[in-house]
């Protein structure tokens, strides 16, 4: 093995590893649950901006999709990463750290799409390794490209795989994906509060994220939670659509790109606050966690035009 920790990954054998390519294919009904996972039409069951993502609303031949939607075209990588040679990790004690998603058309209400996957980075923290994780999709029959989603997953206990005094570090990503922009100090644009229910990440999981962590009680306490926290796509995913709802005008299409990075766990049934800053084409957004007024999610969307109705 490569390295002098005393960890399990092996650095070269783990961004040597390439995977073969997979198919995904979704019916308009899993674009519509996924929304209800992510809080559509939770506050007014005939919203005029999200009745769309789950019904079929004035006569739309077609469900509108979500463009977060794409991030469940990875839910197959926490299974192949337990099987990727050079990688051994304790996956009780693995975390979402970031997520980067670039959508180039908007998302069919259904359809095939195939994944090429790549490993798109490698870092020793210390007492954590990041293992980053690149899936461009494509739709099957036309062979056009839909979207990019990348992955940052924080792996606790799995660093020191590398001397202290030059800890490996490797990475494809480009600069502009991976900067994270201040919070500003100015008042922010818009403010939207909502609550998640306590079932929450049980009708997330649905969606085809089945990690015990989201709800199996004693699987959470042994992971260091009180209880089973939600889905940090789940968060991201509300963040996004309350984006689309106060500054796009519920035009979901407008989205070019979607940062975040997961800075705290949320506990279902908790208060979200998404404060958002508009500069340019550039929405900065935090998301809070009202109950203990703590910050769980930053980052940013850019936008490819910006609504009328501003
Ligand atoms: C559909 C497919 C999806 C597949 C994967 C996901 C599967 C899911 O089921 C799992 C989940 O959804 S888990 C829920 C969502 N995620 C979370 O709740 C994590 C929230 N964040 C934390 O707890 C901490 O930030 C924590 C613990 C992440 C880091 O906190 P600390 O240990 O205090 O770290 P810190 O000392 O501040 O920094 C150490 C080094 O790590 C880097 N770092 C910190 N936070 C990061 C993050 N969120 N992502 C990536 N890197 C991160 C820091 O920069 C630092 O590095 P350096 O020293 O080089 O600056």
């Amino acid at each position: 093995m490569v390295g002098s920790g005393n960890s399990g990954i092996d650095p070269e054998l783990v961004i040597s590893h390439k995977f073969p390519e997979s198919l995904h294919t979704y019916t308009e009904r899993d674009a519509a649950i996924y929304a209800l996972g992510v809080g559509a039409c939770t506050k007014d069951a005939i919203d005029d901006k999200e009745l769309k993502y789950v019904y079929h609303q004035d006569g739309q031949e077609f469900i509108q999709v979500l463009p977060t939607f794409s991030t469940l075209f990875t839910v197959g990588i926490p299974s192949q990463m337990e099987q990727l040679p050079g990688l051994l990790f304790d996956p009780r004690l693995l975390l979402h750290g970031q997520q980067y998603i670039e959508v180039y058309k908007p998302l069919p209400s259904h359809g095939c799409i195939l994944n090429k996957t790549s490993i798109a980075g490698l870092h020793d923290k210390g007492k954590a390794a990041v293992l980053e994780v690149e899936i461009v999709s494509y739709e099957k029959e036309s062979g056009e490209r839909l979207c990019m989603n990348r992955l940052s997953i924080y792996l606790r206990g799995a660093g020191g795989f590398s001397k202290s005094s030059q800890p490996y570090s490797y990475s494809s990503n480009r600069s502009n994906q991976s900067a994270f922009p201040k919070i500003p100090k100015s008042q922010p644009f818009a403010v939207y509060e909502e609550c998640t229910h306590a079932s929450q990440a049980l009708l997330y999981r649905l969606s085809g994220d089945y990690n015990p962590l989201h709800s199996d009680p004693k699987f959470a306490e042994s992971a260091g939670f009180s209880r089973p926290i939600l889905h940090g796509l789940c968060t991201l995913g509300f963040a996004v659509r309350t984006i689309i709802k106060c500054i796009c005008g519920g035009d979901q299409n407008t989205i070019k790109s979607v940062s975040g990075r997961f800075l705290l766990h949320v506990y279902p049934g908790e208060t979200l606050i998404t404060e958002m800053w508009l500069e340019g084409l550039r929405v900065i957004y935090q998301v809070k966690v009202k109950e203990r007024n703590r910050a769980v999610l930053f980052g940013f969307v850019d936008l490819d035009r910006l609504s009328s109705s501003l």
